[in-house]
């Protein structure tokens, strides 16, 4: 099957394309403009050869997809994940695209991937997979290309080993290639945080222009992953009762309130969450139809669909995810004026946001203390929120949409200034 049918035809890169178009009309693109900022600019496929503990030789297949490079070196984290596709992965770098545009970053977006279930390998299998994937997109990533980061399934130490990799092919250490790093090697005060912090500061905000009080907050989080157990705890120390979170092996729901720092005491014991005592065990998809005031998927794609659309009783929907909501589901939720949707792109922009302070303080090396990172995410969320309320106010449209306009605009005006057809 051509390279190209086999992203066109995943329904995560379609469900990105259909939100595209929706942004585009309101822009106005033509044709040659839409479709050169749609497609995305270079897909690189790598098998990996490991050697396992046991001696076998097993083969992995990767991805980097690089979407944009027209406005900066390309960025977007890396996942490691059994379910991982091309499609999506090209998906998830259209969206890195319009998420740096629209947070004003200079970068283009990209996105990595390995087939893989991180949980079924050995410390060791674990770094030589890292390392050998390093290895093969070597060529085609750099601090002034393309910079990888964390993202499902891998983290701070896989960062540390690829930085490593890269920088002994190099001949020197060069920590702007890769940011989510140990801050041993030059990762920046609250990258790990980031991203949840970024999304709790959005539930705040958006609560707040609600009148809805700490107090009177209830939260059901999917996925206690980075994202949501940085938001959990953000939210918590605000003084809203955690209800409900999950893992991939279900989840657990106490609607007078979870322990959190029993629930992660509990999961770096057990690894899962599985058979936490703190309150009545629930499925993922039940967490996610609870009566709560805020719902923040934190886990994977297309969780939220034409099947539970209707059935979601959150006031506030924060997308700490990328692309939790199918294109169906989000125009059940248009039509649905008591739930306000903090879009993917907006709502987890934290994340990459302080990735570029780590790698402008490698460029400078020059560090900052954590309040001068997080004062400066704050303003930066901030000004995003600002303008997607006023594009949403423009043109009568979604957040969602008016987010991915200003992403898309910018990316698309710089491709037109560079010259089309050059
Ligand atoms: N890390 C970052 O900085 C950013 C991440 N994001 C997005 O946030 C989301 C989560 O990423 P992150 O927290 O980094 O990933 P992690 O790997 O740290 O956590 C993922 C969480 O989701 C759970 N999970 C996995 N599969 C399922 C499933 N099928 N159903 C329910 N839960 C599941 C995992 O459970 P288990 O541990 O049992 O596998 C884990 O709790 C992703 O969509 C990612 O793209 C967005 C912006 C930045
Ligand atoms: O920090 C980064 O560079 C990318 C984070 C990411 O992958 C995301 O925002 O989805």
């Amino acid at each position: 099957m051509a390279l190209n049918n086999t992203i066109y035809q995943s329904p995560v890169f379609q469900q990105a394309c259909t939100q595209f178009d929706l942004a585009a009309d309101i822009l106005g693109l033509d044709a040659g403009l839409r479709e050169r900022t749609k497609r995305p600019r270079r897909c690189v496929v790598v098998s990996m050869p490991v050697r396992m503990d046991d001696g076998r030789i097993e083969i992995f297949e990767g991805y980097r997809v690089q979407h944009n490079l027209s406005t900066g070196p390309a960025k977007g984290g890396i996942r490691f994940h059994h379910d991982v596709s091309l499609g999506e992965v090209a998906a998830l770098a259209m969206w890195m695209s319009w998420k740096c545009s629209l947070a004003g970053l200079p970068y283009g977006g990209a996105k990595g991937g390995v087939v893989v279930d991180p949980r079924l390998l050995s410390a060791n299998e674990l770094e030589r997979l890292s390392r050998r994937y390093m290895q093969e997109i070597l060529p085609f990533i750099g601090p002034n290309v393309d910079i990888p980061a964390p993202d499902v399934g891998t983290n701070e130490q896989v960062m540390g080993w690829m930085v490593d990799t890269y920088s002994n092919h190099k001949g020197h250490f060069d920590p702007g290639v890769i940011t989510g790093k140990p801050i041993a090697l030059g990762g920046s005060l609250g990258r790990r945080e980031a991203t949840g912090e970024g999304v709790a500061w959005f539930v705040k905000s958006y609560l707040q222009d609600l009148g809805i009080e700490p107090e009177n907050t209830t939260v059901a989080i999917q996925g206690f992953g980075n994202v949501g157990s940085e938001a959990g705890h953000a939210l918590y120390h605000w003084g809203a009762e955690i209800i409900a979170i999950s893992d991939y092996t279900g989840g657990v729901h106490n609607p007078k309130g979870l322990d959190l720092k029993a629930a992660q005491a509990w999961i770096a014991e057990h690894k899962t969450l599985q058979g936490f005592p703190g309150g009545e065990p629930i499925t993922n998809e039940q967490l996610l139809e609870l009566p709560c005031t805020v719902l923040i998927p934190a886990a994977l794609e297309r969780v939220i669909t034409d099947q539970n659309a209707a059935k979601l009783k959150c006031r506030i929907l924060a997308e700490g995810a990328n692309g939790p909501v199918t294109n169906k589901a989000d125009a059940i939720l248009a039509e649905r004026a008591d739930i306000e949707v903090i879009p993917d792109v907006l709502c987890n922009s934290g994340g990459v946001i302080v990735s570029y302070f780590e790698w402008l303080q490698n460029q400078q090396n020059y560090y900052w203390s954590k309040n001068e990172v997080f004062d400066k995410l704050y303003r930066m969320l901030a000004k995003a929120k600002a303008s997607v309320e006023e594009t949403k106010k423009k043109y009568g449209c979604s957040r969602r949409t008016a987010a991915l306009v200003l992403g898309i605009s910018r990316v698309a005006e710089a491709k037109a200034k560079r010259g089309l057809f050059p």
